[in-house]
């Protein structure tokens, strides 16, 4: 601290990020008990998220939606206080903010994954080189994550169990701090000297282009267009109104986990794979993922409701042990812990958690459309899609025009909500992945990111990779029928009856397979398949049968994303071999098929398969599927 900061009494600067609430925030807490002169909450509103990451408007809708409310919060507490908005990128304006506002301490909660964690470490290092004192303290996990990587002997946490074993080793999280009722006013807030030049928006780029309806408008100014710090509006971010029925706000989050708690008993029997994929008014599951996300909700809070809720029905029940209580890890407080266990993993592994190159957790395995990767060996932005194959299945997959109803009405409810239940996310990512299309789970995982509200760096690819076997699960043979397993659980197909209402008149019997409804049945639903509705694209079960095989073969070669031979492109022909091997074992591990079945049965279903012509697309041997 310079001798001039020193001599001030604390002026706080409060940058929002990951915690939009002020209910269980331990740096919220640790900054009022600086007793500041002056408060200053602040939201950066980064020009990278607009342009260069795929929001989508739902996501964006709802983190408008969350800093207004918790603007509004802040004022309930001091009328002078508000949420002040700052149109730039964090790594120039907080500096600048520091120095233009005589702040003594920066205070914020720290944000362990992706980008954020690389970024916030050198604006700290920066900030920190002007004599101001940085307080960032861990709050949107129950845990730190590197404290369980360090308990699990430096190892990734790759199962729940060993998360839980780390985790056992730590002081069980505190109760929720109770959100201040009071605030101190911020001081003068000059701008001057502040210009775009030197705060810029990245041009060239803009990966919502297909989004947006006008043009953006909103960083045009610094402060916004009256200079009073404003929340930006969907319009000046040129975005047309968003499609979902979640809204934002640390309010609305409450609402729901008191509405979630109230009752008891489905709390208790919360058992996450009883939970029906299906239901979705209300989703059988919290739906409490969004605010957990933007930190609307603190993971302490839900914890310790859901602990309370529990011990209040053991009373209920006269302090008897109930044996209705779903044990860990399907039950509730079993969630969180999941969540956890990818905030753990993520943090060994850093921002090449997201990729398969370079990740050391993940499994070599050479699926159709894999990421390209820039000089540093870090993904590239999403590529457009072009005409080959396995790119319009890709389409057809995040369109929602599959042929298959249970995999469409999924993908329409996640575009058009922004959220889907956990089981409907394995369903569509089993499918685009090993089930189905063996297209990489980095495209999937791409897709989740424009799409979900509650998109997050870490339990986004972790789960990603969970699905595709890469990591964290590796029973590749337990494949999700596309008729089966919706069948388990609603045989009246109620979610696609909603979401693709074209197919609302077929009976229960082809709601899941209407191609297979004899034309009579079809007329009279009013659908002609292959007309008002696409026909499957691709013959599932086939299909299912060669991704098994190979990523048997991948299994069976046992190479890493931090392999030599995955930078090389040396692993892909090394797998083919493997999977062309007699030797390569099938399904559960007895049937063994020769090179000479495995091509008569490639015959007989005339499969297409992938052709043998090849190119070098940077650095790597990709392959090119002919039509
Ligand atoms: C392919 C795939 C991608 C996913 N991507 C994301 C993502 O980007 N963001 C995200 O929050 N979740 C993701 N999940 C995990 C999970 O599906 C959602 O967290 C959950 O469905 C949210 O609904 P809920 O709030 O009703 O969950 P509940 O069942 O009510 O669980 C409570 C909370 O626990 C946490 N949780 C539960 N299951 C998981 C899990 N498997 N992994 C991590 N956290 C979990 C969530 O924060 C959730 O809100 C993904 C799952 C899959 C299969």
């Amino acid at each position: 601290m310079t001798s001039s900061q020193s001599k001030l009494p604390p002026r706080v600067l409060y940058w929002f990020r990951t915690d939009l609430r002020l209910h269980d925030s331990p740096a919220l807490h640790a900054a009022l008990e600086l007793k500041p002169e002056f408060f200053y909450p602040i939201w950066t509103w980064d020009p990278q998220y607009v342009f260069a990451h795929k929001v989508g408007v739902n996501r964006c809708n709802f983190l408008l939606e969350s800093i207004e409310n918790l603007s509004f919060s802040l004022t309930a507490c001091n009328p002078k206080a508000k949420l002040h908005v700052v149109r730039g990128p964090p790594q120039t304006v907080i500096p600048a903010l520091c120095k233009a506002w005589n702040i003594t301490h920066l205070v914020y909660e720290k944000d362990t994954a992706g980008y954020a964690a690389v970024r916030d470490a050198e604006i700290k290092a920066y900030v920190l080189k002007e004599g101001i004192e940085v307080i960032d303290i861990l709050g949107h996990t129950l845990y730190d994550p590197q404290a369980i990587i360090e308990l699990n002997g430096g190892k990734p946490t790759m199962s729940i169990s060993s998360w839980s074993a780390a985790a056992k080793k730590l002081s069980s999280p505190s109760r929720p701090l109770p959100p201040p009722d009071k605030l101190p006013s911020p001081g003068d807030m000059p701008l001057a000297g502040f210009s775009r030049e030197d705060h810029p928006v990245m041009t060239g780029v803009d990966l919502n282009e297909a989004y947006r309806v006008s043009a953006t408008t909103c960083f045009d100014t610094m402060a916004g267009p009256d200079g009073n710090f404003s929340i930006p509006t969907m319009e000046e971010l040129g975005f047309p109104p968003a499609t979902t029925s979640i809204h934002g706000g640390e309010t609305e989050a409450l609402k729901r986990l008191e509405a979630y708690c109230a009752d008891k008993a489905r709390v208790v029997k919360f058992a996450k794979p009883k939970t029906s994929p299906a239901e979705f008014d209300p989703p059988a599951t919290t739906q409490l993922s969004p605010y957990l996300k933007f930190g609307c909700l603190g993971s302490r809070e839900f914890l310790w409701r859901v602990r309370d809720t529990i011990d209040q029905w053991d009373k209920d029940e006269n302090g008897k042990k109930n044996n209705e209580i779903t044990e860990h890890p399907e039950n509730l407080e079993g969630q969180l812990c999941f969540r956890e266990m990818y905030y753990a993993a993520e943090w060994s592994q850093g921002l090449r958690f997201g990729q398969i190159r370079g990740n050391a957790i993940c499994r070599f395995i050479d699926w159709r459309l894999q990421n390209q990767y820039d000089a540093d060996g870090l993904k590239t932005h999403p590529r457009p899609l072009g005409h080959t194959r396995d790119e319009e299945r890709l389409s057809a997959w995040k369109e929602g025009r599959t042929g298959f109803p249970w995999i469409d009405a999924i993908m329409r409810q996640l575009r058009q909500e922004g959220w889907i239940h956990h089981l409907a996310r394995h369903s569509v990512a089993c499918f685009l992945t090993r089930g189905q299309c063996y297209i990489s789970w980095e495209r999937g995982a791409e897709t989740f990111d424009e799409l979900l509200i509650d998109w997050d760096p870490c339990a986004n690819a972790g789960n990603w990779m969970w699905l595709s076997c890469s990591a964290f699960f590796s029973m590749y043979y337990r494949v999700y029928g596309v008729k089966s397993f919706p069948e388990k659980y609603d045989k009246t197909g109620k979610l696609v009856r909603k979401f693709c209402p074209e197919l609302v008149n077929f009976p229960d019997k082809f709601i899941y397979t209407p191609h297979l409804a004899p034309v009579d049945v079809q007329e009279r639903a009013g659908c002609i398949i292959g007309r008002d509705y696409p026909f499957p694209m691709l013959d599932e079960k086939a299909e299912k049968e060669q991704c098994m095989q190979r990523v048997k073969a991948a299994y069976a070669l046992g190479l890493y994303g931090n392999d030599p031979a995955t930078f090389d492109g040396s692993a892909v022909t090394k797998l083919e071999q493997e999977a062309e091997s007699p030797n390569t074992v099938y399904r559960e591990g007895q049937k063994r098929e020769t090179n000479h079945n495995i091509q008569k049965r490639k015959q007989q279903r005339g499969e297409e398969g992938i052709s043998a012509k090849r190119t070098k697309v940077n650095g790597i041997k990709k392959y090119l599927v002919q039509k």
